[in-house]
């Protein structure tokens, strides 16, 4: 992007942005295995939810875990790259950066899990 593109502001900059972001978000998809993983997880736990008819509240819950997991894996991803552009050697402080993000996607999904557990098992009960 050209410089002086920085400063402007409106409309064709937004469009611009947020195209940027798409380009992002295909490769993120394309690329990087565990999104993957997270993509077929989530579609399977979104069909259980309708099939189980979860109420709005447990809907709301479930989105906004599974955008949050999507998000965190977006930013583990660019952290890696960034400390890939920064070294190709083994550096200490390169394998600290990349554990460090992967524990902040691994502590996420822990808590997803456990809320999973939380929204489906009184779901699941009610069907039994
Ligand atoms: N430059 C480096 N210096 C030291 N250790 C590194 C370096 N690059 C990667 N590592 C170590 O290897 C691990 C795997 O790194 P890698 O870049 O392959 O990411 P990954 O976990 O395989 O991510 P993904 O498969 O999602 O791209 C890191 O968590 C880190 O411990």
């Amino acid at each position: 992007m050209d410089l002086r593109d920085r400063n402007k502001k409106g409309f064709k900059r937004l469009l611009r942005s947020f195209m940027y972001a798409t380009q992002g978000f295909c490769y993120v998809i394309k690329h990087e295995q565990n999104m993957q993983v997270h993509l077929v997880v989530a579609t399977i736990v979104l069909v259980a939810a309708y099939l189980v008819q979860f109420p709005l509240i447990h809907w709301l819950i479930l989105l906004l875990v599974i955008a949050g997991m999507f998000a965190l894996e977006i930013m583990n991803t660019a952290i890696e790259r960034t400390v890939d552009l920064v070294t190709a050697e083994f550096h200490p402080l390169a394998k600290r950066a990349k554990d460090i993000a992967a524990a902040a996607v691994f502590v996420y999904c822990l808590f997803a899990v456990i809320i999973g557990f939380i929204l489906f098992i009184p779901a699941l009960m009610r069907l039994l």
